[in-house]
């Protein structure tokens, strides 16, 4: 019923909550809870604190709720004037606000007349004042406390009010009837209108040409380049990121923290101390016995670090016992994104995206999918929320055969990964990589170049897939799941003996492999290390580039993994376990006979409840239309 309807109506991607609402009251559909809750929450987030406060001041004035705080909104500064059809605007700097949070006001709303006639005077003198923050309102990033405050304060009614009920409290106050908490100037019973904020949707349709879409525009450039900033001083990747918006007035967005690991989520310890390395003097010459052979899988690289295996492989990597130094082949997605990027408002409502700037070979790591990693049972509840809006972050780390507990979360704690858009023809592709977490419940997510990569391209990977694909045309990318299925099972088993988990069955039936024949993969490699094209990148110094085409290196994987796949298949009479003289001894492992049988979904992210398709503006020709 509703819930068709509200495919029918297709709420555009990235849609107004709103809009969404509305949607949801015409096909008489209500809001869980927990989801009207958490979009109230969103509402007062992207409305900003002046409006909210304004919207929760008619509620105080109806004696809804209580507003006994004393806090003040104080204007610390005037900074600038325009006239925008008759109308006079100031550029206030809030006290105890970095800049990043300077409004435009209307002078009807203002009552500082002593800063205004300084203001007067200082601009009759022809000066300019700088936007400098003070250290003090750095560091103190007031913002995102003043929402959580207002939210909190809204707690009796939260539950009756929605998104549309509180945003129609916007009607103008009319006289005499001032709500009684202190108003934005600070003084009680004196509240004030306030603009939107830049982000807000109405700015968006303001004349580019007009000086205060303009004055606008100076305000966001600069919250991004602080944003940049910011960025880069949390990255510990080797190449930087750059930050940009030529396309509206949206500013860096809020409820995003940078992070550059796993963070974990309640409940959940991440291990890192593997407690088995290799003692390979050349790990690249010594494929038998090294940390992949150990674990059942095939060595993932080639010498100069680009892929050799197929999606769908298991990479284990070197750790921190292994013998082998930072330079090992085996050592590439713990030595973090080399390639520097973009993050660039998209022109066609995608929001936000990711581009190189730099040329990116085929087979190259290019990001790590981080996130807070969280509880199959969380997951499901963010899941939900997420879908309510119309976005998703949730990476499932569905790669194993039996229960699936853990799913990675980059909502609001990411890398720049959390920004990378779908596409049904996507130049990146996903990897499972185990490096000092051995537990194969909880491998990294690695994205790598699926085809050589044009400096200045968008990064994307393909959000499918599971669950419902009614709508999708074929794709060429979908995973062998059979290859996978034996591959993982193989990669579980020895994974969990690594980790030494006591609550999997375990074999002592293990046999050494003297007998495999490793792969050779000097013969099919063809990197030589060169300079790279870009211009823009100073961080990176170790670009490759192939001498051979990009086609011979596809062929090469190919042909590569499926000889790798045959001699798995003539393995599967044979225990899984490789147990080599560098295994530790007495290493049991658990047979795979004895591995649960679930076939393993995809490692991707995934939309919990399925009741909101988004459409896909990937513009690819085989395009399915829906990203879910
Ligand atoms: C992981 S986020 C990607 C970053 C996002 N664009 C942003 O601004 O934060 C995923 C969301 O981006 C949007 N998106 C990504 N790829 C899209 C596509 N091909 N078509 C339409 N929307 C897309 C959808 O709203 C989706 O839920």
């Amino acid at each position: 019923m509703g819930i068709i309807e509200i495919f029918e109506s297709r709420v555009p991607c990235l849609s107004d909550i709103l809009d969404l609402q509305r949607t949801c009251q015409k096909n008489q559909l209500k809001f869980s809870t927990d989801t009207n809750r958490y979009l109230l929450y969103l509402t007062l987030k992207k409305v900003g604190p002046f409006v909210a406060q304004k919207l929760v001041s008619k509620l105080v004035e109806k004696g809804e709720i209580k507003w006994d705080d004393d806090d003040n909104w104080e204007v610390e500064q005037i900074l600038d004037h325009v006239e925008e059809e008759g109308k006079d605007f100031y550029l206030i700097k809030w006290k105890g606000w970095s800049n990043a949070y300077n409004s435009w006001e209307p002078k009807d709303n203002l009552s500082c007349e002593d800063l205004l006639s300084e203001f007067k005077e200082y601009q009759a003198k022809g000066k300019k004042r700088r936007m400098v923050d003070n250290e003090d309102d750095l560091a103190r990033h007031p913002k995102r406390n003043r929402v959580d405050e207002i939210f909190h304060k809204l707690a009796p009614v939260r539950d009756t009010l929605s998104p549309l009920g509180l945003m129609s409290l916007s009607s103008p106050t009319k006289k005499g009837k001032r709500p009684v908490y202190r108003g934005i100037n600070g003084n009680y019973g004196e509240p004030r209108n306030v603009l939107r904020k830049a982000s807000a949707p109405g700015m968006k349709q303001l004349n580019p040409r007009s000086k205060f879409y303009k004055q606008k525009r100076v305000e966001v450039q600069k919250a991004l380049k602080d944003w940049e900033r910011h960025l880069n001083g949390i990255n510990s990747d080797p190449a930087g990121i750059v930050v940009e918006n030529l396309v509206d007035l949206e500013g860096p967005p809020e409820n995003f923290v940078y992070i550059n690991d796993y963070r974990s989520g309640e409940g959940i310890t991440i291990p890192d101390d593997p407690i088995v390395g290799c003692e390979c003097e050349d790990c690249h010459s010594n494929q038998k016995t090294c940390c992949p052979a150990q674990c059942g899988s095939t060595f993932a690289y080639y010498k100069k670090k680009r892929l050799r295996v197929v999606r769908g492989t298991p990479i284990y990597e070197c750790n921190k016992r292994c013998k082998c130094g930072p330079e090992c082949p085996n050592r590439v997605v713990q030595q973090g994104r080399k390639f520097k990027v973009c993050l660039f408002r998209t022109a066609n409502g995608r929001g936000w995206g990711v581009k190189t700037l730099q040329k990116i070979k085929e087979g190259s790591f290019v990001v790590e999918y981080v996130g807070e990693v969280i509880t199959d049972k969380e997951a499901e509840r963010r899941g939900k929320q997420y879908d309510a809006v119309g976005r998703t972050y949730l990476f499932d780390l569905d790669y194993n055969p039996g229960d699936c507990p853990f799913t990675v979360d980059a909502g609001y704690y990411g890398n720049v990964s959390h920004f990378i858009n779908h596409s049904c023809d996507p130049n990146l592709e996903v990897f499972a990589v185990w490096i000092n977490t051995l537990d194969p419940r909880l491998p990294r997510i690695a994205l790598f170049s699926k085809r050589d990569i044009e400096k200045g391209e968008e990064l994307t990977f393909d959000y499918m897939m599971t669950g419902d694909t009614t709508n999708a045309a074929p794709t060429l990318d979908n995973v062998d799941i059979t290859k996978q299925a034996k591959l993982l099972q193989a990669s579980s088993a020895q994974s969990v003996e690594m980790s030494n988990d006591p609550n999997n069955l375990v074999s002592d039936d293990n046999t050494a492999t003297e007998d495999e024949d490793t792969t050779d993969d000097t013969q099919g490699e063809t990197d030589t290390a060169v300079e790279t094209e870009t211009e823009c990148d100073t961080a990176d110094t170790d670009v490759e580039k192939d001498e051979g085409s990009s086609q011979k290196n596809r062929d090469e994987r190919e042909s590569e993994s499926q000889k790798n796949h045959d001699e798995r298949e003539s393995e599967t009479s044979r225990p899984e376990m490789a147990a080599t003289g560098d295994a530790p001894s007495g290493s049991v492992g658990k047979n795979v006979e004895n591995a649960p049988k679930k076939t393993p979904e995809k490692l991707l992210p995934k939309s919990v409840t399925d009741q909101y398709k988004i459409v896909c503006q990937c513009g690819a020709k085989n395009c399915r239309k829906y990203l879910f």
